[in-house]
C-alpha cells in the first residue's frame, strides 16, 4: 500500500485484531446488558401505574431491583471484553511496528529522528487503541439499543417517536462535518507531538552542551513555539469535539421539551398512563446515548484514520533483507569489486575495487570522507550498493545471506554506541546468555581489567544513556570487548586507537596481531605510525582505492 493513500483504520489493524471468538464475545455480552437495559423501563412502568393505583409487589420490584444489577454487571463485563481486545489489537500492531523498524534499511532510518519514531509508535497507535476499545464496545451496545429502543418507542407511541427521532437526527447531522475535520486535524497533531518528542529528547540528550554554550533561552524559545503549535492544534480539536456534547444535549433536549408537552396533553385527556411516560423518558436516553456514542466513535475513528496513515508510512520503509535465520557458514574470503554507492545525491564510492582477502591485519586509511565508515557499512550489508558486488567466499552476496554474513563478522564502531543497560546486556548484544567467564575474558582482551576492578567486577552495572561510567578510550575497549565476545571470522574496527594513549594502542594492536594470525582484521586508521604493523594498508580517496601496498609482515592477505 503506498504511503499517499489513507488506509481505513479497521482495514488497517485487520490483521491484528482479535480472534472471531473474541468478538462474538463482546457482541453477546453487549447484547445481554442491552436487552437487560431495555427490561428496566418496561418493569418500571409497571411498578410506577401500580404505585399510582396504590398496590405494590414485591416481586416486581425485587425483580427491577435484579435486572439492574445483572444489567451493570454485563456491562461491566463487555467495557472489560472491549478494552482487552483494544489493547491486545494496539500490542501486536505495536509489536509489528518495532519489528518492522528494527529492520528496515538503514538508509531510510538515517532519515528519521529515533525519538519521532518511539513517539509515532507509541501515541499514534494510542489511537487506534481509543476506536477499537472504549468506542467500538460503546458503537456495538449503541447501535443494538439504538435499534431496539426505536422499536419500543413505535410500538409504545409512533407519531411521538418520530418527533423525538427528528430532533435527534438533527443533531446528528450537525455532528457529522465536525467528525470529519478530525482527520486531517489529527494527523498534524500527532506529527507536532512527534516533532515535540524529539526536541525535547535532543535537549535533554545534550544538556551538557546546551549549559556550556549558554543555549538555555534558545531551548526557551523553541520549546515555546513548538509547544504554542501544540497547543493551538489540540485546541482546535477541542473545539471540533466540545462541540459534539452541547449539540446533544440541544437535540435531547427539545426531544424532551416535546415529550413533556405532548405526554402531559395525553395523559389529561387519559390516553396516556403515567407508566408509560416514564418508559417513554428513560427510553428517550436509550436513543440519545446511542447517537452521542455513535458520533463520538465516528469522529474518533476519524483520528484513528489519520494515526494509521502515518503508521503505514512506516511500515511502507523497505525491508533490508528477507527475514532469515542465520546459517553456519564461515567466512574464508572477502572481496569487493566495482562498488558504487550513492547517499542523497552524493557518490561515496566510485568503482572500489578491493582485493581478495582472507586472514591477516589490513589497515584501511584515507583522507576524511573518502568513503572509508562508508565500505565497512557496505561491508555489513547495511548499505546496499547502486552497482558492483561484495564477493564472500568468492560468491556475490545476496540480501538473503545478511544474517549469516553478520553471525560471523565483529564491528567496532567509530563512535561506540552503548546501550542505556547493564555491562553485561551490553556486551551480550545478540548473545544473550553468554557465561560471565567469556565475558570477563573478552574485557580482560579489550584492556578493561583495570575498569572492571573499579567496578567491582559488577557485570549487572547499569549503564547510564550518557555512559559516564566509561572514558573515551575506555569506550573504545568496551565496543572491542562486545565485538569479541562473540565468536568471528572477520573483525572490522573503525578508527579503535583514536581514543587511546600510546600504551594502550599498543597493547591493542598487540591483540589484534594475535587474532590476524587466524581471522581477518579489517581496521580504518589514520596512524601511519601503526602501518609497519599490518600485512597490508589500502589506501583509499575520493570513494576509490588509490593505493595498496603489501607491508612485510606474514602478507597473508
Ligand atoms: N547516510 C548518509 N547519508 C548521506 N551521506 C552520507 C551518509 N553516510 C556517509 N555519508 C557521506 O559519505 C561521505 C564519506 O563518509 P565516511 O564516513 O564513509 O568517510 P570516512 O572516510 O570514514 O571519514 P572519516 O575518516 O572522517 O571517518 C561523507 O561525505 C558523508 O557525508
Amino acid at each position: 500500500m503506498s504511503s499517499e493513500t489513507t488506509p481505513g483504520a479497521f482495514r488497517f489493524v485487520r490483521a491484528y485484531l482479535p480472534e472471531r471468538r473474541a468478538f462474538i464475545g463482546l457482541l453477546a455480552l453487549t447484547l445481554l446488558a442491552t436487552v437487560l437495559e431495555l427490561s428496566v423501563p418496561i418493569v418500571a412502568r409497571d411498578l410506577i401505574d401500580q404505585l399510582t393505583v396504590g398496590s405494590h409487589d414485591l416481586v416486581v420490584t425485587s425483580f427491577l431491583a435484579l435486572l439492574v444489577i445483572l444489567a451493570a454487571l454485563a456491562e461491566y463485563l463487555a467495557s472489560v471484553q472491549a478494552s482487552r481486545m483494544g489493547l491486545d489489537t494496539v500490542k501486536g500492531l505495536r509489536f509489528r511496528l518495532i519489528g518492522h523498524l528494527v529492520r528496515a534499511q538503514t538508509i531510510n532510518l538515517h532519515q528519521h529522528h529515533s525519538s519521532e519514531l518511539a513517539a509515532r509508535v507509541m501515541a499514534d497507535s494510542e489511537e487506534l487503541n481509543q476506536v477499537f476499545s472504549t468506542d467500538l464496545a460503546a458503537l456495538v451496545g449503541g447501535v443494538l439499543s439504538f435499534v431496539a429502543v426505536l422499536g419500543v418507542l413505535l410500538w409504545l407511541d409512533w407519531r411521538l417517536t418520530l418527533v423525538i427521532l427528528g430532533c435527534l437526527l438533527g443533531g446528528a447531522i450537525l455532528i457529522t462535518p465536525i467528525a470529519l475535520s478530525m482527520s486531517g486535524l489529527n494527523k498534524q497533531i500527532l506529527q507536532s507531538y512527534a516533532d515535540l518528542t524529539r526536541q525535547c529528547s535532543e535537549w535533554f540528550r545534550h544538556h551538557e552542551l546546551v549549559k556550556v554554550y549558554g543555549a538555555d533561552h534558545q531551548v526557551d524559545v523553541q520549546a515555546r513555539q513548538s509547544l504554542q503549535q501544540y497547543r493551538n492544534l489540540a485546541l482546535r480539536e477541542a473545539r471540533g469535539l466540545s462541540l459534539i456534547g452541547p449539540i446533544s444535549n440541544l437535540a435531547l433536549m427539545a426531544s424532551l421539551i416535546i415529550l413533556i408537552a405532548t405526554s402531559t396533553y395525553w395523559i389529561a385527556d387519559g390516553s396516556m398512563t403515567m407508566g408509560t411516560f416514564t418508559a417513554f423518558l428513560l427510553y428517550l436516553f436509550g436513543l440519545a446515548f446511542p447517537l452521542i456514542s455513535m458520533g463520538m466513535f465516528f469522529a474518533n475513528y476519524q483520528k484513528a484514520c489519520g494515526a494509521a496513515a502515518r503508521l503505514q508510512t512506516l511500515l511502507d520503509l523497505p525491508f533490508e533483507s528477507p527475514l532469515k535465520t542465520a546459517a553456519e557458514d564461515n567466512i574464508s574470503a572477502l572481496q569487493v569489486q566495482g562498488a558504487d554507492l550513492s547517499l542523497n545525491g552524493q557518490r561515496i564510492l566510485r568503482q572500489l575495487q578491493l582485493p581478495r582477502m582472507h586472514k591477516g591485519l589490513v589497515i584501511i586509511s584515507g583522507p576524511s570522507g573518502s568513503g572509508k565508515t562508508s565500505l565497512f557499512r557496505v561491508l555489513l550489508g547495511l548499505y546496499a550498493l547502486d552497482k558492483g558486488e561484495v564477493r564472500v567466499n568468492d560468491v556475490p552476496l545476496q540480501a538473503e545471506q545478511l544474517a549469516s554474513l553478520r553471525a560471523r563478522m565483529a564491528w567496532v564502531e567509530q563512535e561506540p554506541a552503548l546501550f542505556q543497560a547493564t555491562v553485561r546486556d551490553n556486551l551480550c548484544l545478540g548473545q544473550p546468555g553468554i557465561a560471565s567467564e567469556l565475558v570477563y575474558q573478552a574485557l580482560f582482551e579489550a584492556g578493561l581489567e583495570p575498569w572492571l576492578t573499579r567496578i567491582g567486577g559488577n557485570l549487572e552495572l547499569p549503564l547510564t544513556e550518557q555512559n559516564h561510567q566509561l572514558s573515551g578510550g575506555e569506550k573504545q575497549r568496551f565496543a572491542l570487548a562486545r565485538a569479541l565476545v562473540r565468536p568471528f571470522d572477520v573483525l572490522l574496527l573503525d578508527e579503535p586507537t583514536s581514543a587511546l594513549d600510546k600504551a594502550n594502542a599498543q597493547q591493542l594492536m598487540n591483540k589484534l596481531r594475535e587474532i590476524a594470525k587466524h581471522k581477518l582484521v579489517l581496521m580504518i586508521s589514520h596512524d601511519k605510525s601503526l602501518f609497519y604493523l599490518a600485512d597490508q594498508v589500502l589506501q583509499m580517496e575520493n570513494g576509490q582505492l588509490a593505493e595498496s601496498a603489501a607491508v612485510g609482515r606474514t602478507a597473508a592477505v
